[in-house]
Parts: C-alpha cells; structure tokens; sequence
C-alpha cells in the first residue's frame, strides 16, 4: 500500500511531501521531478507568479544513487518567493505593524469561490491568509513531485500517463477526435494549452485573451490517458475498492475540480444500452473490446485496454472584474480582495491530474502484485498475465499505441 501526505504554506519556505511503500529500485532523479514540476507550471493563461517562482528540488530521503531504497522518499520544494514573506509567514508571532501594507494586510472581504469564508468559520481566523495560504494550489507541486516517483514506478511495468486539454471555457476539442499517446507528450507540453488539436488550440489561446481583457476568467476539461494498464486493478467487491471510486477520489481531490468522468461519462447516460458499451469479439490477441466508450473500466477494475478519465475544473475563483462579496471587518458590501491571479490554470491541472491517477494507479498495483523491489513487482505482474487462461486472455494497450 502506498501512502502519501504533504505540508505547505503557499507563501511559506517550503513544500514537504512524503511517499511511502514505493519498492526499492525505480529510478528518480531530481532532473525527472523537476521535469515534472516544470511541466505544471506552464500553460497560457497562468498569473505572474508562475514567471517568477521556481520550485526549488531536495530529495531529502529515500534515494540513492538514482534508485529509490524502498524506504519512505521525501521531497522538500522550496518556494523562491520565500524571502519576501519572511515576516507575513512567519512561524513565531510578529508585530502586525511591522509587516508590509500589501501582504500583510488582513484579507477581510472573502473571495466567493475560494476556501476564505468558509475556512475562517470552520478554524476561527478573523481574516483569510491562514486559510487561503493551504487552500491555495500550490500544493499540487508537492503532489506532482511525488507523482514523478510514482510514474516512474509505474514505467518499469510498461505503464505511461499523459493528460490533454479538452475544452476551455466553451471552446472544446471536436468530438472524435484523434487521442494523443505517449510519444506526443512533447508535443502538447508544447502547446500553449496542452491540446492535441491544434486548430483549437489556438481557439482557446483566443478565449483566454478575451476572457484576460474581460478582466475574467476561465475553467475547462482535461483527460487523463493511462496506457499500458493490466486488466485487474481494482475490484468490484467493496465501494471503496473500485477503481473509479479511487480515481474520481483522487481527482475531486485537486483543487477546483468539481466533475469528474470515466470514459464518456455523462455522454454515455444519455445513450440508449445498445450504443453505450464496447461489444466484446474474439480477435488475433484474443478477446478484444470493439470500442473504448467505457474508458477501460468496468465492475470498478481496469480492462486493461486505454483507461481514460476526464476533471472538470470551474473558472477560478478570484477574478479581476472582482466579485461582491461582505467585508467581514465591517459588515459592509465590498468587492472580494484580488492581487493577482491565474486566467486559467486548466493546463496545469492536466499535469496534477496525471499526478493523482499515477498515485492512485500505483497504489493499486502495489495492493495487487505487491512487492519489496520493482523487480519483484515486475515478477508478479508477469506471473498473474501468464496464469490468466487462454480463453479469457484480452488484448492489453501498450505504452504507446
Ligand atoms: C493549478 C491550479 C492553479 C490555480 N490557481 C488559482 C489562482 O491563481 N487563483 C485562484 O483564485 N484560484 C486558483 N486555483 C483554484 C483554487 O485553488 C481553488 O478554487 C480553491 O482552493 C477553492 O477550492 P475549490 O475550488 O475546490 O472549492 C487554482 C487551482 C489549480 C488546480
Ligand atoms: C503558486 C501557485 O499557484 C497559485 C494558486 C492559487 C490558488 O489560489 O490556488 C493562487 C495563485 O497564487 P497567488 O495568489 O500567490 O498569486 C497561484 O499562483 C502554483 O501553482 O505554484
């Protein structure tokens, strides 16, 4: 079993995050997360601080040489904005009348949509940095660091992770459009919005400038493309163990994402049973599924065909044309506190997602195959492939189709 946890403030030194049960023998290395790290921190649209920061890598425990050890791996990501809010984050208590006007000016007048008024009700804060300071994404750097290790994991079994932009705002990739594999992955971290089509791309490129010039912004769909799953991960006999419920988890787990999909998802509710599913034939490779709508899931486990996931993420929450909201200092209508902000993060939230499935995915590979080294995982994934019978032996996608 994998476990994961991480810790940060998004203004304070560091992110700190800790991966535990990955087997001995992956290889990380810092340019691989960094990789990783730097990939989040792109797509149009983002505010200014993503020109600015950059998240600076330890690998504090867990790797030698190259090689994970198979005891816990923790990554320290320091944030390069730390030495201008030395006083306002401060873990010892500061004169209030010392801090900077700008930044350490209590935040009164909460953002409707972000985690401020909520936050301040529930942890008794009478402003809203305490809160906005976790509930901010920053943290989703530690996630994709971790996620790095995972999918480094996951490589050595023959299974890759990409995520592509399928809409933003209301401009969206065609239906039926041609998927992107493994070997496209630098081509759509290439591309301002992370899309495969790049005629819409450049229609998305054109909705964030307006949305940027309407002091407005903007949310989207990204998919998640996991190629190389073995049948199996998974089960169907308790809620908590189906691997949609796992994913869907992992994915509403990010911030701003509020719908989550398996395969066509909500397409597949309105279609009649006869048009909804992938009809079964026998094939060269022996059983073969005739479509893909289902997203390689069903009964709550991978079908080892393409698992294909989408997150929804709503337009974020502090926007320019600033929204009404109360003062809570005075009681009085203002509008909501904004400094700056992203137009839209959607690209950056693919790469999170991604993050997220290959934790997810590679906690379920470890609960099923187990494992000490990589090796011995590879071992039981092969065992459990060869000891499934021939009559029900089904085509598996392999890592790049
Ligand atoms: C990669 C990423 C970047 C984000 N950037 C911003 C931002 O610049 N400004 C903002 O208000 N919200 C941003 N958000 C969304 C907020 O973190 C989120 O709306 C907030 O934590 C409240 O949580 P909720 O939307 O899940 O209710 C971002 C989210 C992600 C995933
Ligand atoms: C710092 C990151 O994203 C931040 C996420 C975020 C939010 O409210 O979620 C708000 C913004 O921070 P600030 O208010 O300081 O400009 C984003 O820049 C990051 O992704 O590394």
């Amino acid at each position: 079993m994998l476990r994961w946890l991480t810790a940060g403030e998004s203004h304070g030194p560091e992110l700190v995050a800790i991966l535990e049960g990955i087997p001995a023998g992956v290889p990380v290395s810092p340019e691989s997360i960094q990789e990783d790290l730097h990939r989040r921190s792109l797509g149009y649209g983002r505010g200014a601080r993503m020109k600015f920061e950059q998240d600076e890598l330890t690998i504090s425990a867990g790797v030698r040489f190259g090689a994970t050890m198979g005891s816990p791996v923790a990554l320290r990501i320091g944030n390069t904005e730390w030495p201008r809010w030395v006083d306002v984050m401060s873990a010892t208590p500061v004169d209030p009348e010392t801090l900077p006007k700008g930044r350490g000016a209590p935040l009164t007048r909460p953002r409707p949509g972000h985690a401020d008024l909520v936050g301040m009700q529930k942890y008794d804060f009478p402003e809203a940095r305490n809160v906005l300071e976790r509930a901010s994404a920053r943290e989703t750097a530690a996630r994709v660091g971790l996620g790095a290790v995972a999918r480094s994991f996951l490589s050595e079994l023959g299974i890759s992770i990409l995520s592509h932009t399928l809409s933003i705002g209301s401009v969206r990739v065609p239906d039926g459009s041609a998927l992107p594999t493994y070997d496209d992955v630098a081509y759509l971290d290439a591309d301002p919005l992370r899309c495969f089509d790049s005629a819409t791309s450049a229609e998305m490129v054109a909705e964030v400038d307006r949305a940027h010039d309407d002091g407005d912004t903007l949310g989207g769909v990204v998919e998640v493309l996991a190629y190389g799953v073995p049948p199996g991960l998974g089960s169907y006999v308790h809620w908590d163990r189906r691997l949609d419920s796992q994913l869907a988890a992992a994915l509403m787990g990010i911030q701003a994402i509020k719908g989550v999909e398996v395969g066509d998802g909500f397409a597949t509710a309105a279609r009649r049973g006869s048009v909804a599913h992938d009809e079964l034939v026998m094939g060269a490779d022996g059983i073969t599924r005739l479509s893909d709508r289902a997203g390689g899931t069903e009964g709550g486990m991978t079908t080892g065909t393409l698992l294909r996931v989408r997150a929804a993420m709503k337009p974020i929450s502090t926007v320019p044309h600033a929204l009404r909201t109360v003062d809570v200092a005075t009681g009085a209508a203002a509008d909501a506190h904004h400094q700056r902000s992203d137009v839209c993060a959607v690209p950056a939230s693919g790469v999170v997602a991604e993050a997220m499935v290959a934790l997810v995915l590679a906690n379920s590979v470890l609960e099923k195959f187990g494992g000490d080294s990589v090796g011995e995982t590879r071992r039981n994934l092969d065992a459990y492939l060869a000891s499934i019978p021939e009559a029900l032996t089904t085509a598996r996608s392999s890592q790049s189709e």
